[in-house]
């Protein structure tokens, strides 16, 4: 605990996501951190992570959160329940909304958002001015949930000040442990959770979320008296699961934390990098100008580009956007490879050093998307633990697809129009942890030229 807070005393709070690395380094693939007199055992070493988070997961089937949270209104959802409490079902419920069918179904809604983002970036690359790009992906983002998790046409692309864009993006800037000293101090000593507990409602987070729930609630009682009975979107294919209202409303809301944060900084990575490396671009625009010959840039075709594959798994190897999520409770006492793993305690796997490590990947400091092209890839087993942006197990992300999805459409369409360079003189990016997501610590500014 003194080296953690020693450690961020001295280099700040972002330093702690690449430590791990030194860590495990120093300390070997199993390390013991205490957080007050909470015990956490970070693994790095895939065989590890494979017994304790797919073999013995019956044991180790909830993640922590933080007792604070127990307060919100996410307890039923999919990020915040217990085995206990009947994550298992409620994941069975959910799991096939995200199905290949209904990912195809939902596409059409994605695509005419993504035009309206690539008009918006037109307009500005016809100016003089150099602009923050993550600012426009973040709110492409938010209009794709908004429209898919809480059926609304919001249109926080081309205003500010829509409510939905101020109050969405207010709930989850909340979310921030560098911002609010209760959700620090909640993390750092959890064995005061009672006081933290009766401190939620004095935080941000908590008066961002009530308009946000009440918003959700009235358009759940519209739409079980008929309302938009024509349309497909997260909330009709859960209301058709015939859940409790409260478990649709939470997951609703669940999507928006979940997948909002996350999609839009891994297409601001993917577009950072493929203006970095023009090479790479090149070779993504001539994928797509091929599929564009026989077609459009649509559903199937563009889950049929296998470059446009590999450059969207190895901007998450390199960058994976969720770093502090993947952790397990350890329910009972159990020994596995030797290693006495207490009840209470928190198993975390990083993704990041995961990826970063030369033990799992060849070179891991080159953002190389040729690494993950059929002839040399062996990842397609889904024993294989070397790339876990979406996590590990049972409790994997549930809206992997949805991501993915989302990413190549806005990636593939954004290629097709513009050539992406950096603006000379432009730092590195220098991807930044605000506790649970790796974002860019500053704007990314970017040339975009029309494509002739
Ligand atoms: C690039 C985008 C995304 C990344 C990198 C990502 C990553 C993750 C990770 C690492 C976890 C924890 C998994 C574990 O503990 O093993 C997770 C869980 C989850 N994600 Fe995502 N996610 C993304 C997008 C989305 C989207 C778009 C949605 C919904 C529309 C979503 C919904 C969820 C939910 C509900 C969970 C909890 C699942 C459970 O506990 O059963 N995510 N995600």
């Amino acid at each position: 605990m003194m080296l953690v807070i020693r450690r961020i005393a001295e280099k700040g709070y972002n330093d702690t996501a690449m430590w791990h690395l030194e860590l495990h380094k120093k300390f070997g693939e199993r390390l013991g951190i205490y957080f007050g007199t909470e015990f956490k055992i970070v693994l790095s070493n895939l065989e590890d992570i494979k017994e304790v988070f797919i073999k013995n997961f019956s044991n180790f089937s909830d993640r922590k959160n933080p007792l604070i949270f127990e307060m919100n209104n996410l307890n039923s959802s999919l990020l915040q329940n217990t085995y206990k409490n009947g994550w298992k079902h409620t994941r069975s419920t959910i799991a096939p909304i995200f199905s290949t069918g209904k990912m195809k179904a939902m596409h059409v809604t994605i695509s005419s958002k993504i035009d309206t983002f690539l008009e918006i970036l037109e307009k500005k690359s016809m100016g003089n001015e150099q602009w923050d790009i993550y600012e426009d992906i973040q709110r492409l983002s938010l209009d794709i949930i908004g429209k898919c998790a809480f059926a609304i046409d919001s249109d926080c692309q081309r205003d500010k000040n829509d409510l939905f864009c101020v109050q969405a993006r207010k709930f989850v800037s909340a979310v921030d442990i560098r911002k609010s000293w209760i959700l620090t101090a909640s993390f750092m000593l959890p064995e005061l959770a009672y006081l933290w507990k009766a401190l939620y409602r004095f935080t941000d987070m908590a008066k961002a979320e009530i308009p946000l729930i009440n918003g959700l609630s009235d358009i759940y009682e519209r739409r079980i008296l008929g309302e938009g009975s024509g349309s497909v979107d997260l909330l009709k294919l859960l209301i058709d699961r015939k859940i409790a209202k409260r478990e649709v409303i939470e997951n609703c809301f669940a999507f928006l934390i979940a997948g909002y944060e996350t999609t839009s900084t891994a297409m601001t990575y993917c577009s950072y990098l493929l203006a970095k490396y023009p090479e790479i671009q090149k070779k993504l625009w001539q994928e797509i100008k091929l599929v564009k010959n026989e077609g459009t840039l649509d559903y199937d075709s563009i889950h049929s580009m296998k470059y446009l594959d590999a450059v969207y798994k190895e901007t998450l190897r390199y960058y994976p956007p969720v770093i502090h999520f993947i952790n397990r409770v350890c329910l009972s006492d159990i020994v596995i490879r030797g290693q006495l793993y207490p009840k209470g305690s928190v198993v975390i796997a990083q993704p990041n050093t995961i990826h970063r490590s030369e033990s799992n990947w060849e070179h891991p400091g080159i953002f190389d998307p040729d690494r993950f092209l059929a002839e040399n890839s062996k990842l397609e087993k889904s024993s294989n633990l070397k790339w876990i942006p979406f996590g590990v197990g049972p409790r994997y992300c549930v809206g992997m697809r949805f991501a993915e999805m989302e990413f190549k459409m806005t990636i593939a369409k954004l290629i097709d129009k513009f050539e992406l360079g950096i603006p000379m003189g432009e730092p590195d990016l220098i991807p930044e942890n605000n506790g649970i997501i790796l974002r860019p610590k500053d704007p990314v500014r970017l040339n975009l030229k029309l494509r002739k």
